[in-house]
């Protein structure tokens, strides 16, 4: 979809003209005296404009302009009326777009009229115009400084064939160039008209590609393939989600576009010239679309690599790096483990409560292990408890620290010895926030066990300020990932 100048004889489109030049305007759809004034300016015959016609501003004199500060788009004043128009027949020229514009037909007698009254006539008509009450301020809105509304113009679809373009206005594709705008206006509010328009829009579609010339073998395949690849070309964001990831009103804007495409390309003839332009579309636009499929798998690579970078730090089974030997010891409590009955949580001064826990103990290769117990409520499974830290070996002994920050702002430093399959720790410093709750933990002991049935035990005892050295936790674990 491409903004072109409605000008008979003006070839400029966006993309082909540089933006800080010419700028694209609106008619005045909803303004109908000014519109009338516009209409007769162009001097087309048998064309009503649009909200998606356009003028570019080669049409305009310099003072039709509100000034313009360096960061701001052309804006046209209120009254601006467009005058400068090349009206000279170049209908002969078979090859240019500008053919399709069809001038009035007393315009060239109109061209008689001497210089001196056309300009009084324009001079006359902005008089008119400036009277005019011009209540809606026009903003240009797209970075190519276009006005009233979003740049997506449909009404004209032009593609370049041959090196030169071409127009149509598929029926249906009026109705997708609504569905695009909703990437720009309040969607929602939309949402239900769009919803029944999808509808009938979908089974007029349907009823058309049935009638229209079948396309060859060889082309249908093409078209299969080319509706396959439509990987993301217009990234509209529905409620809706897909399960491929695109929302439904995404896939269905794609399947209409196909369902024109392939009434446009039957439309092209069955003849050999027609075969000839089909087949090189269709090859065109399956490399465009190859292209941007490229370009979505390398995006996705690139994320791939990102997440793995970070689940290599969180999930303990997809570190594949070597377990480093000062860690070798510990080997036996490497895994995500998981409580396989609630455990049991005690202490003189509360009462006594269930719990489920989850722990994943990992490496990432180097002489340390990290740690991530997760404790939830057994009923609710509402996250309760959380500790994360690492586990250091002192290399070639036995003795083990515990590095451990706990969610309720207590850091600890425990330290204790290993014997075989078991470790037990007392905590060497315990500090914590200054808002701490209360009562205050003053010390904490731990024994981790690997039992002979392959489950893993953990006891925690504590003392706070008002209480000596009891039991607080105990729960047994089962590995379920290494
Ligand atoms: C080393 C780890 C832990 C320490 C240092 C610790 C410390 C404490 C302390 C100081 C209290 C307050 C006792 C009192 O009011 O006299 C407490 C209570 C409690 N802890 Fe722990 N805790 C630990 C782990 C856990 C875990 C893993 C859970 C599992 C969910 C848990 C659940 C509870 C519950 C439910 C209470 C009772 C809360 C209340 O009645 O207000 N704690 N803990």
């Amino acid at each position: 979809m491409v903004i072109s100048c409605a000008a008979v004889n003006c070839t400029n489109r966006q993309g082909k003209v540089d933006k800080s030049i010419i700028s694209f305007h609106r008619f005045p759809i909803k303004n109908a005296r000014r519109l009338e004034l516009w209409k007769q300016a162009v001097r087309r015959e048998r064309w009503t404009p649009n909200k998606y016609s356009f003028l570019c501003s080669k049409h305009f004199t310099p003072d039709s302009f509100q000034e313009r500060y360096e960061d701001q788009h052309r804006q046209l004043k209120g009254n601006a009326v467009p005058s400068i128009f090349d009206f000279t027949d170049k209908t002969r020229n078979s090859n240019s777009m500008v053919r399709r514009k069809v001038l009035c037909k007393d315009s060239l007698e109109q061209d008689a009229v001497s210089e001196e009254q056309g300009v009084a006539r324009v001079a006359k008509k902005r008089k008119a115009a400036s009277q005019e009450d011009v209540t809606k301020k026009e903003r240009d809105i797209s970075p190519i400084a276009v006005e009233e509304g979003p740049q997506h113009a449909v009404g004209e679809w032009a593609m370049g064939g041959s090196g030169e373009a071409e127009v149509f206005t598929p029926s249906s594709c009026s109705f997708i160039g609504t569905l695009h705008s909703y990437s720009y206006t309040s969607r929602q509010e939309r949402d239900q008209t769009a919803r029944s328009k999808h509808k009938k829009m979908r089974k007029k579609a349907e009823s058309e590609s049935k009638n229209a010339a079948a396309p060859t073998a060889s082309e249908h395949d093409l078209i299969k393939n080319v509706t396959i690849l439509v990987p993301d070309p217009h990234p509209v964001v529905g409620p809706v989600k897909h399960s491929s990831g695109s929302s439904c009103r995404h896939v269905l804007i794609d399947s209409l576009h196909s369902y024109c495409f392939t009434d446009w390309l039957a439309s092209k003839g069955q003849g050999r010239h027609g075969r000839l332009v089909r087949r090189q579309l269709l090859r065109r636009r399956a490399r465009r679309l190859q292209a941007q499929l490229q370009l979505r798998k390398g995006k996705e690579l690139m994320e791939r690599k990102r997440t793995q970078w970070v689940s290599n730090m969180l999930a303990p089974h997809r570190a594949d790096a070597p377990l480093n030997p000062v860690i070798k010891p510990l080997e036996w409590m490497l895994g995500t483990w998981e409580c396989d009955e609630p455990g049991e949580g005690t202490f003189p001064t509360i009462q006594p409560f269930r719990y489920t826990e989850t722990l994943h103990i990992f490496h990432v290769g180097q002489p340390m292990l990290n740690f991530m117990f997760n404790a939830f409520h057994s009923e609710t499974k509402k996250p309760l408890h959380r500790e994360c830290g690492f586990i250091r070996v002192e290399p070639g002994k036995d003795n083990v620290a515990f590095i451990i920050a706990q969610n309720t702002g207590l850091v600890e430093i425990e330290e204790g010895k290993l014997s075989g399959q078991e470790l037990t720790l007392q905590s060497q410093s315990v500090s914590r926030i200054s808002f701490a709750k209360e009562p205050h933990v003053q010390q904490i002991s731990r024994t981790f066990r690997l039992k002979e049935d392959g489950r893993l035990e953990q006891t925690v005892c504590m003392a706070t300020e008002g209480q000596p050295l009891s039991k607080h936790l105990h729960i047994t674990y089962r590995k379920r990932a290494p």
